[in-house]
């Protein structure tokens, strides 16, 4: 039996981004780029496991940690950590580390793409061209709604709400913000501005999510939420499906309280291409691709390598989320 640590991958990641783990540790890897591993292999790889490099598809739950009786470490390649459950992580002394920072900006870019998307009617635009369906200029021939000088709110302003700011402000937007805490720093740096949650939605005219899912997140977009925002306001998610309930965004799309929505995440992933959203004309849904350019998505599975590495070798890691569990150690 081979004295090295041994690492299992849920997915398939290029040769070259694993070639240092395979120095000092065995690698396993499921082999499918476009399926997950079902669940019974990820149990089984899991109870010779010293570390698991996760997607954010993946439930670890307790099951996984008791089967993980050396498991030491687990890299999810996400900053959202949802998928696992962190109290009974800690609770098995495993370390979850995730990968804040490297996405930042590219999934700002994306969040504020969604938005020009559903404002300018950008997606209608491209499908009708292409079905043949452009018959000629007129005046209000696709008008959809500005962006400038428009009202953004931003509810969770942590470090992609901020960098979505930022956008805003390059396009002369009014830029609110809601979250846990206030922050005087970013509303000094930026001249943004706070508002509780019910103003918040009430003023803009785009309503974006960046919340992490929690306990506290979970259902906050509700009927009563879509009935305050302005009947000509678009709501934008980029956190996770789970924080809107997604039957009382249909209802509001349905009666007109608001004009579209633009979605990068659903609450169950893939979405059923029956679903009614993808029925809708003013709905843009994307496939969770927040942080997808290939710079970002390399630069996220060299961290999750690293932070692996460094657990395994008993070095502090990069991007830990459970800290005081490995500073306890
Ligand atoms: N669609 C995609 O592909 C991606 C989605 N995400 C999602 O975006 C989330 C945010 O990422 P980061 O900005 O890096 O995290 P972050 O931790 O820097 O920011 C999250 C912010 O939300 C705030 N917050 C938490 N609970 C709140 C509540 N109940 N009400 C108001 N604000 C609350 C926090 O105080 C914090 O400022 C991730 O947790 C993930 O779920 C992140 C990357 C890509
Ligand atoms: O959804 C993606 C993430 O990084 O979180």
């Amino acid at each position: 039996m081979s004295s090295k640590p041994y690492i299992y991958i849920t997915r398939k990641l290029p040769e070259e981004i694993i070639n240092n783990l395979c120095t000092f540790a065995d690698v396993g890897m499921w082999e499918k780029e476009e399926e997950p591993v079902p669940r019974e292999i990820l149990l089984q790889e899991t109870k010779k496991a010293d570390a698991l490099l996760t997607m954010l598809s993946d439930r670890i739950d307790e099951e996984i940690f008791q089967a993980g009786e050396k498991l030491k470490v687990i890299a999810n390649l996400a900053v959202g950590y949802d998928n696992i459950d962190i109290e009974l992580a800690t609770k098995y002394g495993i370390a979850v580390c995730h990968t804040p920072d490297v996405l930042t900006d590219t999934t700002a870019d994306l969040a504020f793409s969604l938005l020009l998307m559903v404002g300018r009617r950008l997606a209608e635009s491209v499908e009708l061209v292409k079905s043949g369906e452009w018959k000629s200029w007129s005046p209000l021939f696709m008008a959809g709604t500005d962006i400038h000088h428009k009202t953004i709110g931003i509810v969770g302003m942590g470090k992609i709400g901020e960098a979505l700011a930022k956008r805003a402000l390059g396009f002369d937007m009014n830029v609110l913000y809601h979250n846990r805490h206030r922050k005087m720093d970013v509303e000094k740096a930026l001249g943004v501005h706070y508002r509780s949650f019910p103003d918040l939605v009430t003023e803009s005219d785009y309503v974006v999510c960046l919340t992490p899912l929690t306990e506290e997140t979970r259902g906050m977009f509700t009927k009563d939420v879509f009935r305050k925002m302005k009947k000509t306001a678009f709501f934008i998610n980029v956190a996770r499906g789970a924080v809107v309930i997604e039957e009382d965004l249909l209802l509001a799309l349905r009666e007109g309280e608001i004009a579209g929505a633009g979605l990068d995440v659903f609450e169950k992933e893939p979405i059923d291409p029956q679903h009614p959203f993808l029925k809708m004309k003013n709905v843009v849904a994307l496939p969770h691709i927040g942080s997808a350019s290939i710079e970002t998505r390399t630069a996220m599975m060299k961290l999750c390598c690293r932070n692996i590495e460094l657990i395994l070798k008993n070095e502090k890691p990069i991007s830990i989320v459970n800290e005081a569990m490995f500073l306890a150690k």
